[in-house]
């Protein structure tokens, strides 16, 4: 299926923890889509961050957005029944981080999440070809997973074109979503490569007007070509 209505997806690494509530209302007021939910287990990546009763909290504040949950944790099974019920839309994760890649996604979807599989830089899309019926949203990181605020790997371009012909051979409903140093000055050519759901954290909750910058970046990405 073709590339999808674009979805800007902040990730709230990048916000102010301590007042995580208000920033994720405000990032919605300001024309924001999907929160992006970053999962660090200071294991399979070296930081640690937010888990299940958080996801919780933002659902009990009255967050009723859709919530991208990125697993960055190994196991990743044991975790994905308590993000299910933490109020969680998208649960994505890294192949490598799961011993049966097929048994995860459907453990997923089994709970009532939408799936997702996660590469990272170096990681090739093989996995992709013999799991894309078990999938809703591949996620192609152009950075390495661990940290936000770090540089666009400008190969990532290659990849998203190559997950974007995978996608549309398959017929399928799939997002391609893009995460890691996406901003407004390179989300038109991001856009352009085929990507359709773009996280953004310190590119947006690193500046004082989260509006003006989201309504950059959508015309941003209604010009690309
Ligand atoms: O998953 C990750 C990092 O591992 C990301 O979601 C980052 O949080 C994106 O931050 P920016 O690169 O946009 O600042
Ligand atoms: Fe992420």
């Amino acid at each position: 299926m073709a590339q999808q209505e674009p979805l800007i997806a902040p990730s709230i690494l990048s916000a102010d923890f301590a007042r995580l509530g208000e920033e994720v209302d405000n990032v919605l007021n300001s024309g924001a889509d999907i929160v992006h939910f970053d999962v660090m287990d200071n294991h399979y990546v070296p930081n640690l961050t937010i888990g299940p009763p958080i996801c919780k909290a933002l659902r009990d504040h009255g967050v009723t957005a859709p919530i991208d949950v990125h697993l960055m944790v190994k196991p990743v099974d044991r975790i994905i029944p308590d993000f299910a019920e933490a109020g969680a839309s998208y649960i994505t994760f890294h192949p490598e981080a799961s011993e049966h890649v097929h048994r995860s996604l459907q453990l997923i979807q089994h709970h009532g999440c939408k799936s997702g599989l996660v590469f990272n830089p170096a990681t090739p899309l093989d996995y992709l070809r013999h799991v894309i019926d078990e999938i809703d949203m591949v996620l192609i990181m152009s950075v390495n997973p661990g940290f936000g605020g770090q540089a666009f790997i400008p190969e990532a371009l290659n990849k998203l074109r190559e997950a974007r012909k995978i996608i549309d051979d398959s017929g399928r409903d799939i997002r391609l979503e893009v995460d890691g140093g996406v901003k407004a000055e390179n989300i038109g050519e991001v856009a352009a490569a085929g990507a359709d759901t773009f996280v953004a954290g310190s590119a947006i909750f690193g500046k004082d007007d989260y509006a003006k910058v989201i309504s950059e970046m959508r015309s941003e990405i209604a010009s690309a070509k």
